[in-house]
């Protein structure tokens, strides 16, 4: 690859993280402060860029780019890249569904092979709530017949919060 290759490779480009009718954007920091810098600190970043949402039902939702500093292998998302984004949005959930918690197990099968610079979607839901322990499952998909992963996540609420 030429040098003048690489320097359009890393250029700031412009994504549509946009969402889907009905969808209302998510304002997560003001519920949860800074934690989220891991995967949403860098809006402007070649890393990830997410933009979170609530549908009617009050599902979270996000529209994700992965950058090409998420390659794995070669053009496409390393595994580790899409279970940051699981752990962040799944945990995430529980928190907007008014869960205080934080991730005791995290199950994720990786479907097909994610593309870089792509933006993805990933859906959540709340599925059941025992005592302490809120499980959430997630999927991360572009269409119907494409999805990349899904997500088993078993959150523990946080005692006294
Ligand atoms: C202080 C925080 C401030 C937060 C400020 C804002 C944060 C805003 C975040 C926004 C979203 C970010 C999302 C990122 C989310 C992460 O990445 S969190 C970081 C990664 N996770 C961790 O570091 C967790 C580390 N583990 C722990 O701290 C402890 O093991 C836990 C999970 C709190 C559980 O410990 P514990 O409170 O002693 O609870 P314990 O009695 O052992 O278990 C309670 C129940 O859960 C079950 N359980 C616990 N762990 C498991 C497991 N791994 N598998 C199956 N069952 C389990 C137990 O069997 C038990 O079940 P029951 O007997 O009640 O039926």
């Amino acid at each position: 690859m030429s040098a003048s290759n690489r320097v359009s490779d890393t250029a700031n480009p412009s994504v549509d993280l946009s969402g889907e009718e009905g969808w209302n954007e998510f304002d997560a920091p003001s519920l949860v402060g800074d934690s989220l810098r891991f995967v949403s600190g860098e809006p402007d970043g070649n890393r990830f860029r997410t933009r979170y949402y609530r549908d009617a039902e009050q599902h979270l939702h996000a529209r994700i780019w992965f950058g090409p500093e998420t390659e794995g292998p070669p053009g496409h998302a390393h595994g580790g890249s899409i279970a940051a984004v699981m752990d962040e949005a799944l945990g995430l959930a529980a928190w907007a569904a008014g869960y205080p918690i934080v991730v005791g197990n995290l199950n994720v099968s990786f479907r097909a092979m994610l593309p870089i610079k792509k933006v993805v979607t990933l859906e959540s839901q709340v599925v059941s709530v025992e005592g302490r322990k809120v499980m959430i499952h997630g999927k991360l998909f572009c269409d119907e017949e494409t999805v990349y992963a899904e997500g088993q996540c078993l959150c523990i609420t946080i005692p006294g919060r």
